[in-house]
């Protein structure tokens, strides 16, 4: 309710006691990270926190970082993200700031030469940030070397003022009351700003003295470095959104009745309805499939992190590949999910104390920030033929793609399925998987070779981040897990994240000759029989989210399962409630109403 002006200084004031209990606590950066998270109300930190630092971390040489990370940790700058401008965001080669380079006083001219280059859209720029990575093309010697990230002070540290040059504001009201209202987007205008020229990132090329260009030994994909850390912790997000949207649903659908009662016997639980379950169950299976595959991403984030510091680069492509493909699969998925958990939860589900419409308009944009989601997915694509055409010349793909490896065997397999329980095999499952995505790869690299498409290979890519997404569930119950029946709980989840995506895109495991229609008939079976399963521990495989009330901020998903009382409370919050007779009565309502009543009177 509360206005956008009154939303951001309230953003301002918890970031500001989140820092003061930060510094008091002595919490470490992954603690204040953590802390930020339940704060949950995006704000310029997670800019500063999630993309400044690391993009002085990744791009910036020892110094800078020294020089820089030092004022950062403190908080006495506060950074932002300035990348994408008014006319080009996902192609990053197009942005058109400029930098040019002044040997006669050793600093680079920043300055946006068209109403398209205005800076636009990064977070806590609009009104916050004092500082920012700038995103430019380097220009010297007369020659365009294409984007760099330079470091530029933005606003006074004395009274926040704008420096001289820089013209900069918020972008304006966003989708939603609430959700991404909270951050000051922002855009921003540089005329001819000038910088020390050892501002300039340094660590991937530098500028010298004398102005020459000169590239370091690091690859030139690095200045993408912080997309991909930023990718990867967007998978966890999307995770723990979706959790939260199936932990309302599957509670609410608990409590809700409607129907079926025979002779004044109770009526049914909505949850029990098989129409609901084949809907809702598998958002449940995608959550935990989420949250696993996004702890694995973590591990490889880590892991190409390590080898990088000592100048190995070969898993980069693979980790820019799963980062964009899962980021883009799993936020797509969550966004659709929360909108149809909305309808799960019928009427209630519309009104904003349900907690849904704010999980879904603050979600929405992690399909577009940090890359759009079908931009991303031709990223993996791309990939994909690239590996398709090493293991036509003979190389044996890793990782990810190791699979590919075994294409004799892909290419021509037939599933093994010959039953309703051989669904249950992960290894038949997994099979399946392989065959489809790489029946799907190599079709698509066969189809470019004749008519060379960007946009061949979405689907394939799809079917490549799914098959990941499935391996990952699978090998994590090869793991010991803890708790009694825990684990057959998980490998029901696991057989229905599988067979909901075999239902779903039946119709590419046919057209791949992967399955059959009679198997895909099995499978259907086979996922009615897992609902059923699953439908008594529902409940209790999301109360295990451990989800507060307070977070989820849901009427309808209590812990208690009071919702009706919830309902009938929060309707009375509303400040149309705080009058019996509304304002605007006098102006409006009762002159209308008197007006008809002497109508009809003559
Ligand atoms: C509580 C909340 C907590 C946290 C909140 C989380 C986040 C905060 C919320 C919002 C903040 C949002 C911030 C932003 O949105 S910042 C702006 C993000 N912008 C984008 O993502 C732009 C998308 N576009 C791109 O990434 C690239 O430019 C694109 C991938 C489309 C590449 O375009 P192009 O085809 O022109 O390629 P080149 O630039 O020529 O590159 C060629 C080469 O490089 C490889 N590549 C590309 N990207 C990467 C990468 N990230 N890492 C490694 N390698 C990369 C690419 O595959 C090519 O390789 P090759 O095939 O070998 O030539
Ligand atoms: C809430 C929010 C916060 C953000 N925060 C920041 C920030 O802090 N810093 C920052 O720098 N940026 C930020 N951004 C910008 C964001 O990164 C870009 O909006 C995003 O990368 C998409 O780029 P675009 O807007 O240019 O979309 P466009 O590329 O113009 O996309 C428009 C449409 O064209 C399609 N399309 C584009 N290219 C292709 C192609 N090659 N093939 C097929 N289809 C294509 C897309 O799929 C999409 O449907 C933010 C955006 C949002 C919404």
């Amino acid at each position: 309710m509360l206005s956008r002006k009154e939303l951001f200084k309230d953003t301002l004031k918890k970031a500001a006691h989140a820092w003061k209990r930060t510094v008091e606590l002595h919490l470490t950066e992954e603690e204040a990270n953590l802390l930020r998270l339940y704060i949950d109300q995006p704000g310029y930190v997670d800019l500063h926190w999630v993309m400044f630092v690391p993009a002085i971390k990744g791009q910036g040489t020892e110094e800078q970082q020294k020089k820089w990370l030092t004022m950062a940790y403190k908080f006495q700058i506060i950074g932002t993200y300035a990348q994408t401008e008014l006319g080009h965001g996902s192609n990053v080669q197009g942005l058109e700031t400029t930098a040019t380079f002044d040997p006669s006083t050793d600093e680079f001219i920043m300055h946006s030469p068209t109403l398209t280059s205005s800076k636009w859209w990064p977070g806590g720029l609009g009104k916050t940030s004092t500082h920012a990575v700038v995103y430019a093309r380097l220009i010297t010697e007369g020659k365009d070397y294409g984007i760099h990230g330079f470091i530029m002070q933005l606003r006074s540290l004395d009274d926040h003022s704008p420096l001289p040059g820089i013209t900069i504001g918020d972008i304006g009201g966003k989708f939603g009351s609430g959700a991404y209202n909270s951050m000051d987007n922002g855009v921003m205008r540089l005329d001819h700003v000038r910088i020390p020229r050892d501002q300039m990132l340094m660590r991937l090329a530098q500028v010298t003295r004398e102005g020459k260009y000169v590239h370091s030994d690091v690859p030139k994909q690095l200045l993408y470095g912080t997309m991909v850390y930023v990718r990867q912790t967007i998978v966890a997000d999307a995770s723990r959104a979706l959790s939260r949207a199936v932990c309302i649903a599957v509670r609410y659908g608990a409590i809700r009745k409607q129907f079926g009662s025979k002779a004044g016997g109770p009526e049914t639980q909505v949850l029990n309805y098989k129409t609901q379950q084949s809907r809702l169950f598998p958002f449940l299976a995608s959550a935990y499939a989420f949250r696993f595959v996004g702890q694995w991403l973590k591990w490889l984030y880590t892991d190409v992190t390590q080898k990088l510091e000592s100048k190995d680069f070969s898993t980069l492509p693979e980790a820019h590949a799963c980062t964009a493909g899962l980021k883009s699969v799993t936020t797509s998925a969550t966004a659709d999910a929360i909108e149809e958990c909305q309808k799960l939860c019928g009427g209630h589900g519309y009104l904003n104390s349900s907690g849904l419409p704010e999980l879904f308009a603050v979600n929405l944009p992690a399909c577009t920030y940090e890359g759009d989601n079908v931009v991303l997915l031709l990223q993996v694509a791309r990939f994909l033929m690239k590996t398709v055409s090493q293991v036509a010349s003979g190389k044996q793909p890793v990782g990810t793609t190791a699979y590919m490896g075994n294409i004799q065997h892909l290419m021509q397999c037939k599933s093994v399925v010959n039953t309703v329980e051989d669904w249950l095999n992960p290894a038949a499952i997994k099979e399946v998987f392989e065959a489809r995505a790489l029946r799907m790869a190599v079709n698509c690299a066969q189809n470019i070779s004749k008519a060379p498409s960007q946009e061949e290979g979405f689907e394939a890519a799809v079917a490549h981040v799914q098959l990941i997404i499935v391996t990952k569930f699978i090998e994590k119950l090869q793991e010991d897990i803890l708790g009694h029946g825990v684990k057959e709980q998980l490998q029901k989840l696991c057989g229905i994240y599988a067979l909901h995506l075999i239902h779903k895109h039946l119709g590419d495991f046919l057209s791949t000759g992967c399955v059959t229609a009679r198997q895909g008939s099995l499978a259907n079976e086979r996922l009615g029989k897992l609902y059923a399963q699953v439908r008594p521990n529902a409940v209790a495989l999301v109360d295990a989210f451990d989800y507060t009330d307070h977070y989820l901020g849901s009427a309808l998903g209590r812990y208690d399962g009071d919702v009706y009382s919830a309902l009938y409370k929060e309707a009375w919050k509303d400040p149309l409630n705080e009058t019996v007779v509304p304002d605007g009565y006098q102006e409006h309502l009762r002159p209308l109403l008197k007006q008809q009543l002497k109508l009809s009177r003559l």
